[in-house]
């Protein structure tokens, strides 16, 4: 398979106190009472059946939404709703410096890179640092850092299927997506279907972006889509990587 090598479009997109706050300002959507975030509780236990998911079959989906909690996936949706409504999202590209190219042909959706400075993504990224912590104690993957962003599908967007990394490059490791749309059903397509990494036309499962619901694959070895979405499809991508610094452009 031909895989496109995918990164993102120059981080952070996102001033977090400049062009999110005037986002914000911008929109009559009020942004729920957020306050005293309490931090994610991520146990050993649980960190256990990540690694254990992601050794024994590279991917895995799961709800973590009683883990995080409603005030906070519902504080998540309503920062990538506000952003949807203004020019901070941008059209995602794929490549690096001068090779990037926003091919529609591959992919359609829109993001927009988190800083973790606004109170939830600070408790999201608490919740991420625990993430790579916990995987490096149980699977020595060196995980060294992560990037997030917003992602938003419109009805009709898609992202073909393709690998998060390419193999040897060491850069991104752990892939996880959170989703955070309520009252999603089958008929409003977006799924997240994944293949199977030794026979890339098989596919293993299909992940519904359902709010609270989590997806964690291995970057370079996991082949997947979104299949079109039939509504407007929020999300939130996470890379945990090996690098310490982006690689030269
Ligand atoms: O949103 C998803 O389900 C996956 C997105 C994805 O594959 C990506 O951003 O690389
Ligand atoms: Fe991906």
């Amino acid at each position: 398979m031909d895989q496109p090598k995918v990164t993102p479009i120059q981080p952070p997109v996102l001033n977090a106190t400049g062009q999110f706050m005037d986002a914000v300002a911008g929109s009559d959507v009020e942004p729920s009472d957020y306050g005293n975030a309490v931090p994610a509780p991520v146990s050993e236990g649980w960190l256990d059946q990540l690694a254990s998911g992601l050794s024994e079959s590279g991917w895995m989906s799961l709800d973590v939404r009683e883990r995080l909690g409603d005030p906070l996936i519902t504080a998540l949706r309503e920062e990538v709703a506000i952003l949807d409504r203004t020019d901070a999202m941008k059209r995602a590209g794929i490549g690096r410096g001068t090779d990037l190219v926003r091919d529609r042909s591959v992919r359609r959706d829109r993001i927009a890179w988190l800083q973790g400075i606004t109170p939830p993504q600070a408790q999201l990224f608490d919740f991420l640092k625990a993430i790579q912590q916990g995987l490096n104690q149980r699977l020595f993957l060196g995980l060294k850092r992560f990037e997030a962003h917003y992602a938003t599908y419109h009805p009709g967007d898609f992202y073909k299927r393709h690998l998060d990394s390419f193999q040897g490059r060491a850069s991104r490791v752990v892939s996880l997506v959170l989703y955070l749309n309520e009252d999603w059903s089958p008929d409003d397509g977006g799924a997240l279907q994944v293949f199977n990494r030794d026979s890339d036309s098989e596919v293993c499962g299909l992940v519904l972006p359902e709010a609270g619901r989590m997806a964690l694959f291995m970057s370079e070895e996991i082949p997947h889509e979104v299949l079109p979405a039939n509504r407007t499809r929020y999300s939130l991508a996470c890379w945990f990587r090996q690098d310490e610094v982006p690689l030269p452009l």
